[in-house]
């Protein structure tokens, strides 16, 4: 069994997004070229709303790496293990909580397993930019998804429910 403490994972990068609001309402920028690593410049975005209580995940990515913006509407309970057994932070544990009461991008380097669920009494919105074509160009590769979620006996799986029920 994996034993996990909680600590910063190597590569993972939070940023705040910054909002500009005018009596229009707000404009926030969600990534920059002049602020990432060329490797992971975006290839695509894609945004996704979760209901409330809802988790998605736990998993993986072989090759591609996530650039998460959340800001709202809604709030999210984000965990990350690090799964690379050469990483000096392999086994280590984050927990993060974005959205619209602390808007932020969260970059999730290839091997870093990930999760989020919406924890507002409303649905939450979250983009994605990461930095490979879902399903390649055409759509003609396999998913590059490793899934812990489907195994109920998974320890990422197991990990993520023992917290959510020793929550308060
Ligand atoms: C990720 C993705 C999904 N889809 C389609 C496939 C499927 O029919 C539907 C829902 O996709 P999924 O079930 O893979 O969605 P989901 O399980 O929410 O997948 C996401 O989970 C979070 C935790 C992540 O880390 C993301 O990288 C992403 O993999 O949308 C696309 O067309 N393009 C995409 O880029």
């Amino acid at each position: 069994m994996l034993e996990f403490r909680d600590g910063p994972i190597q590569g993972v990068i939070v940023t705040p997004i910054r909002k500009f609001a005018d009596e229009r309402g707000w404009l926030a920028e969600v990534f920059r070229h002049d602020q990432l690593e060329a490797d992971y410049h975006p290839a695509m975005c894609y945004v996704s709303v979760t209901l409330p209580g809802v988790l998605r995940g736990p998993h993986e990515h072989a090759d591609q790496a996530d650039l998460f913006s959340w800001m709202g509407p809604g709030e999210f309970l984000v965990t990350l293990w690090d799964n690379r057994p050469d990483s000096p932070t392999y086994l280590n544990r984050m927990e993060l909580t974005l959205g619209a009461g602390n808007p932020g991008s969260l970059l999730v380097p290839r091997g870093v397993v990930h999760c989020y669920r919406c924890t507002s009494e409303e649905p939450g919105l979250v983009l994605n930019s990461p930095n490979r074509l879902f399903k390649g160009p055409g759509r003609t590769f396999p998913v590059d998804e490793i899934r812990h979620e489907a195994d109920p006996a998974n320890p990422f799986v197991l990990d993520e429910a023992a917290r959510r029920n020793a929550a308060p």
